[in-house]
């Protein structure tokens, strides 16, 4: 029995094929490598194609014993999104209802789905909770809506059974520094201010400093990538015994401002990283922090690496190790 994990080739989706493998399961990678790195599959049997090919699919499905899937592979920018929301819709949502479609024609019964706090919005409490409202500031956040909402429908429909994570922040890498995260562009925070340390940049731009916060800048709830991995290998097991679906928050409790966590990359680097106010960035909320009980209750889950500035030295060592990412010819 083997587990299918889109998007495999991807920051979360690498660390988490990793952690499936370490766990003795065998995990076949789908990815475009649109953004992923064949460097980041390791030795893990990999499919470079797209989720909307479904010859592809049909094939992995028919050679591999798949029990279940987990889907990482998406357009992921809260920014982007703002500016080209038809590629998000496009890539994002009829790629998982091709993906969907084929597991209901194969009899593949359990998913478990890339979510993201994107889904709320501006929060209506601190900390989000699971039965807040969901009401998505950018097109990123309605698309994964979009398909949380299938996934619903087609567990009543098809029997098919889901859990669907909403992550806060990812951060950090896997602690022995075999994986970590490498974008092209880069656009998250914490990549971007360790770039900054490494002399790669001059400067970090803050996206406003005008929000209601303590310090006016953007506060996110910044969770381990590690943390992350554990959570999806849980979610499975859930599946596999109690064959129920489920909406689970992943996150840390715990809020850092922009400024704040610019101020820890200071620490553990030990450099200087200049760092300028612009203007905000568009369809971004002002705090995004989790209540991650449910998760804990129902899935077991603990973070082991709850600590931002743990996180951020795992980034360090990665980001000091390789430079230049995984160094890949595209
Ligand atoms: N990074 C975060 O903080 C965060 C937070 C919440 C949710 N998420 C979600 O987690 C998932 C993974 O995020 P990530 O940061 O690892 O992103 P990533 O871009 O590093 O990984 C996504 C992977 O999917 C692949 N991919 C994209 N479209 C594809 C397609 N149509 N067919 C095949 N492969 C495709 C890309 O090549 C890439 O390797 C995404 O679904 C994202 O929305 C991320
Ligand atoms: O150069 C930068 C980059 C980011 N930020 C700010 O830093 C915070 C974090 O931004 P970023 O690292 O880009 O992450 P988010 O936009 O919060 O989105 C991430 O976290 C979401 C969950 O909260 C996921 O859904 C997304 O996929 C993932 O990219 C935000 O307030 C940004 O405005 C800056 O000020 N300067």
């Amino acid at each position: 029995m083997a587990i299918l994990v889109t998007g495999g080739a991807g920051y979360i989706g690498s660390h988490t094929a990793l952690f499936l493998r370490e766990k003795g399961e065998e995990v076949i990678i789908l990815d475009n490598l649109q953004k992923g790195h064949a460097k980041a599959v390791l030795d893990a049997t990999f499919y470079k194609g797209d989720l909307s090919n479904e010859s592809i699919l049909d094939e992995i499905f028919t050679k591999h014993t798949i029990d279940s899937v987990v889907h990482f592979a998406a357009n992921s920018l809260v920014g982007e999104s703002v500016e080209k929301p038809l590629e998000y819709y496009e890539n994002n949502v009829l790629g998982s209802y091709t993906l969907v479609k084929k597991m209901v024609e194969h009899g593949v019964k359990k998913i478990v789905f890339s979510s993201t706090a994107a889904t709320y919005g501006e929060p209506k409490s601190i900390p989000i909770l699971e039965d807040d409202p969901t009401v998505p500031t950018n097109p990123y956040g309605e698309t994964k809506l979009a398909i949380e909402k299938m996934l619903k429908w087609s567990d009543q429909a098809y029997g098919l059974k889901s859990v669907c994570l909403r992550y806060f922040n990812a951060a950090g890498a896997d602690p022995s520094g075999r994986l970590g995260e490498d974008h092209e562009p880069e656009t998250h925070l914490i990549p971007i201010v360790l770039q900054v340390a490494l002399g790669k940049r001059d400067s970090i731009k803050i996206f406003g400093d005008d929000y209601p916060t303590g310090d006016g800048s953007c506060v996110r709830d910044y969770i381990h990538v590690m943390d992350l991995a554990e959570a999806h290998y849980l979610a499975l097991k859930k599946l596999e015994t109690t064959k129920e679906s489920g909406i689970y928050n992943l996150g840390n409790g715990k809020g850092f401002s922009v400024k704040e966590v610019i101020e820890v990359c200071r620490k553990i680097t030990k450099k200087d990283i200049p760092a300028v106010i612009v203007p905000r960035r568009p369809g971004d909320p002002a705090v995004l922090i989790a209540s991650s009980n449910k998760a804990q209750q129902q899935l077991g889950w603990f973070p082991r690496y709850a600590d931002l500035e743990e996180i951020i030295t795992h980034a360090w060592n990665w980001h000091q190790t390789n430079p230049n990412g995984y160094s890949e010819e595209k």
